[in-house]
């Protein structure tokens, strides 16, 4: 039964509620929103569920209601596989907000360090030309090579460390996170959280556990490596800050500890590549398939950087078509569709609706990045998009990718960063084209932990 005043919603069915509308997500939640408006409610399972759609009803949740729709759900077996630590499924309250601004922090100063972000993206991009240098005249699946390039950016900047492809290290994380990701969205899971009861049955979702606890064996082995190499006060990287950050704090009470910060690297890590690298794939298909695009950032990039043998993120400001494509690649690539779902941390109201504490809400993102009234071209590439009259770079308010608020991605700086210096450093280099054996590209996207183009080769050439 809906609360009074609860957001109205399709007819449930007993036990199973709204699943079998989550059959094919993004499209059943846009033909909901057309019947019931931009709030509406569904059970899954058992639990009540509201989803925000458009501009309008996100900002009043999520930024002008903030403290109210900034929770987590707790119960999930996502959270309760990772202990409900580390930050990207911890719920608000003062471990969350000191984790993050740890992050934030850290991040942000890695910029003033020995090796700065730039440094270590241009590092790893050193290994990506090399891929597609070797590729010329043939044909190349991208997708492993921009997941490898995330991974080792976000890997060094955590541990100082990059890993080749068949490193069996990353191979354990890369197939944990993987199937972890199946089982979130899968039938087991759905069992565990709608039915508490069955939680302690010897029942397959219990494998997630297993999965999840050998991942944090290697993450406690790299915090070990480093509290044997390391020297206090002068960080490396984020493992390293961290630890200075427990030395300093001692046996405060405070949430910081060693194995929170097992949960923390993994979180970073998986938070960081997926979102990235798809961005990147889906991105670098469509300037493929619009080559008057790539051409034009082409000029752009060869006018400002001239002689010089890097970009530089300052770059960006003198390159107003070079963002409005990157910006545009985000924007289309739509990497994180529904958010990470939040939950309300009291009783509250939304657009006129009662929305009662631990409430779960999706943020349909999706609705914004394509809502009509917001963009020149919701429904087509367009970098024009992100560009007024005249030609300067404009960011429009419903460019929500990283959504927004305090849950905001905490990652939105060095993944601006390496949207950008990547795609600039490639296009400078090589140009990217549709094999001619390849047919028509498809844009229909896969449905996952995060949304991915259907796999596709390219081909790359030398620019003289
Ligand atoms: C194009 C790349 C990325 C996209 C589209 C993206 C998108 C998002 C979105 C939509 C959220 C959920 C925000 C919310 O719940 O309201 C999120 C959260 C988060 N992201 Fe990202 N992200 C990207 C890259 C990264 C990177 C590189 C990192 C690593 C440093 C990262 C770390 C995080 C973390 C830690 C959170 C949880 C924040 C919290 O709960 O306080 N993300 N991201």
């Amino acid at each position: 039964r809906r609360p009074k005043n609860f957001p109205p919603g399709p007819f449930t069915l007993p036990v199973l509620g709204n699943l079998l509308h989550l059959d094919n997500p993004l499209e059943n939640l846009e033909k909901l929103r057309k019947s019931y408006g931009n709030v509406f409610s569904l059970f899954i399972g058992p639990r009540p569920t509201v989803v925000i759609n458009g501009l309008k009803a996100m900002k009043e949740a999520i930024v002008v209601k903030a403290a109210d729709f900034s929770g987590r759900p707790q119960d999930l077996l996502v959270n309760v596989v990772s202990q409900r630590k580390g930050v990207v499924l911890a719920d608000y309250g003062p471990s969350w907000r000191e984790h993050r601004r740890f992050a934030l922090m850290t991040l942000r100063n890695f910029g003033l360090g020995k090796k700065s972000m730039e440094d270590r993206i241009h590092d790893e991009l050193q290994y990506t030309i090399k891929i597609l240098e070797n590729s010329i005249g043939s044909t190349l699946s991208p997708r492993v090579m921009f997941h490898n390039t995330a991974s080792n950016i976000i890997c060094q900047v955590l541990f100082g460390k990059r890993y080749e492809y068949d490193d069996d290290v990353i191979k354990t994380i890369i197939w944990s996170f993987n199937e972890l990701a199946k089982m979130a969205n899968g039938l087991w899971a759905l069992v565990y959280d709608s039915f508490p009861l069955c939680r302690n049955l010897p029942l397959p979702f219990r494998r997630a556990f297993k999965i999840y606890g050998s991942c944090q064996d290697i993450a406690m082995r790299l915090i070990d490596e480093h509290k044997k190499s390391r020297v206090p006060n002068e960080p490396r990287d984020f493992l390293d800050c961290y630890l200075d950050e427990l030395d300093k704090r001692g046996d405060d009470g405070s949430s910081f500890s060693e194995e929170r910060l097992s949960n923390y690297i993994l979180d970073l890590r998986f938070a960081g590549t997926d979102t990235t690298s798809n961005t990147l794939l889906t991105g670098f298909l469509y300037l493929i398939h619009h080559p008057h695009v790539q051409e034009r950032c082409q000029q752009e990039i060869d006018r400002v950087l001239q002689g010089k043998d890097r970009v530089s993120y300052e770059d960006r400001n003198d390159m107003p078509y070079v963002q409005a494509v990157t910006h545009e690649m985000q924007r289309v690539a739509n990497t994180a569709p529904l958010s990470v779902f939040h939950s309300t941390t009291k009783d509250t109201e939304l657009m006129g609706y009662s929305i009662p504490k631990g409430t779960m809400i999706i943020q349909n993102l999706t609705s914004v990045l394509k809502e009509e009234g917001q963009w020149k071209f919701p429904h087509e590439f367009n970098p024009e998009n992100f560009l007024n009259e005249q030609g300067d770079f404009v960011k429009p308010e419903a460019f929500m990718p990283f959504s927004a608020g305090p849950r905001m991605c905490l990652g939105e700086g060095l993944a601006r960063m390496e949207l950008f210096l990547i795609t600039v450093t490639l296009l400078r280099k090589f140009r990217f084209l549709w094999p001619e054996d390849a047919g028509e590209p498809d844009y229909t996207p896969i449905f996952g932990a995060t949304l991915s183009p259907k796999p596709y080769n390219m081909k790359v050439q030398l620019r003289s």
